[in-house]
């Protein structure tokens, strides 16, 4: 393996590359960021698995090479659920935000959630770190931290999944294949349908319904209509669709239970202490599937239920439940940083 590292001269993001070939690429880098200092035992690290769209940029604004402010921003900083540890969050294998992606290689081969994890396992030798004190993720960045915990359950001290599954659902790979198609036959308009129809899914029915009704904006343009247009042309602006697509399907392929005996069987595998928390208004992940993982996990909690009318949104923006689920399983060290 090899791998170095260097800083990002426009902002604070660095590399790790591997030059053996891997899951059909001749070598891999992953863009990714840290916040903290790891301890002398190494015992301090965790691991934060961005979403779908999301990045390396877990705590900040928007500087150059982030084009989105921190989406977790609430969880770093003095006195903050991860104050005292040292933070990694890599930009994921297939991303366009720094790691290598369809952006790099035109012929980008199809990936999975495992490949994905597989390339973060690298990085992590790499970074000395054995054994994470937690992995942290929803949605995608749930589907890598479960997989984490089965596939390598003893680099897992602790685990955090919200909003996310053990396998994808016929109506996640539906709605996904959708947003793939959109993208296939409009190279140019595509993303943005697929965003439009994607974000639809992130939000929920009552909140949709309180916050725009039936209104018409001047333009003629349903309120709802130019919601998603925002939503849309904000993500053309900052993502690229193959890109997009590739992640996609690797959502679409993850199923923990694959070649392990079914869902059941790997889910007992995971030795980490594990909180598994959904959204009760989530109807793109519904709390069965996280019910679902919470059951199946033997070293899991109960179900926690974020309550939020955000849909699967709650947990990029109800920072105070999912702080406090942090917090629980993090303990905050202030002043180490
Ligand atoms: C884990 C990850 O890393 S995932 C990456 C997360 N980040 C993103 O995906 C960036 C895109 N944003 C989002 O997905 C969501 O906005 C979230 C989850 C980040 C935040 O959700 P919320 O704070 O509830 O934002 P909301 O959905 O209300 O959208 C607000 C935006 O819609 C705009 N908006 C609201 N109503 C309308 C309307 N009728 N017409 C046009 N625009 C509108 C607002 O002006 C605001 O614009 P801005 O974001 O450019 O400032
Ligand atoms: N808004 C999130 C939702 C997907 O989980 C994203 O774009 O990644």
């Amino acid at each position: 393996m090899g791998g170095w590292r260097f800083g990002d001269p426009n902002g604070r993001r660095k590399w790790f590359s591997h030059t053996e070939s891997f899951a059909g690429l001749p070598g891999f880098q992953l863009a990714y960021e840290t916040w903290g200092t790891l301890n002398a035992e190494a015992s301090n690290a965790v691991l934060v698995l961005h979403a779908l769209t999301g990045d390396s940029h877990v705590a900040g604004g928007v500087e150059p090479g982030h084009p989105t402010p921190g989406w977790w921003n609430s969880l770093m900083g003095e006195g903050k659920p991860l104050d005292g540890s040292f933070v990694v969050a890599p930009n994921v294998l297939g991303g366009c935000q720094g790691s290598t992606g369809p952006w790099q290689y035109p012929e980008f081969p199809g990936i999975t959630i495992r490949d994905q994890v597989a390339a973060e396992v690298h990085l992590a030798d790499y970074l000395g770190i054995e054994r994470w004190a937690a992995v942290l993720g929803g949605s995608m960045g749930g589907m890598r931290a479960v997989e984490w915990a089965v596939s390598r359950p003893e680099r897992v001290k602790s685990l955090l999944v919200l909003a996310t599954t053990a396998a994808a659902s016929a109506e996640q790979i539906a709605l996904a294949s959708a947003q793939v198609h959109a993208i296939r036959a409009d190279p140019v308009g595509g993303l943005g349908v697929a965003r439009r129809i994607a974000h639809i899914s992130y939000r929920s029915e009552q909140e949709l319904q309180a916050r725009f009704g039936r209104r018409k904006q001047e333009d003629g343009r349903f309120e709802v209509e130019s919601y998603l247009d925002h939503h849309a042309a904000k993500l053309t602006g900052r993502f690229d669709a193959a890109s997009y697509v590739t992640l996609t399907e690797a959502m679409n392929s993850h199923d923990v239970g694959r070649g392990r005996g079914g869902v059941q069987a790997a889910l007992r595998r995971v030795t980490a202490r594990t909180i598994v928390a959904g959204v009760d208004s989530d109807r793109l992940y519904p709390l069965a599937q996280q019910r679902e993982l919470a059951a199946g996990i033997p070293g899991a909690d109960e179900l926690r239920v974020i309550e939020s009318p955000y849909g699967h949104d709650a947990f990029l923006v109800e920072s105070e439940q999912v702080g406090a689920l942090v917090t629980e399983l993090v303990p905050v060290r202030s002043g180490t940083r």
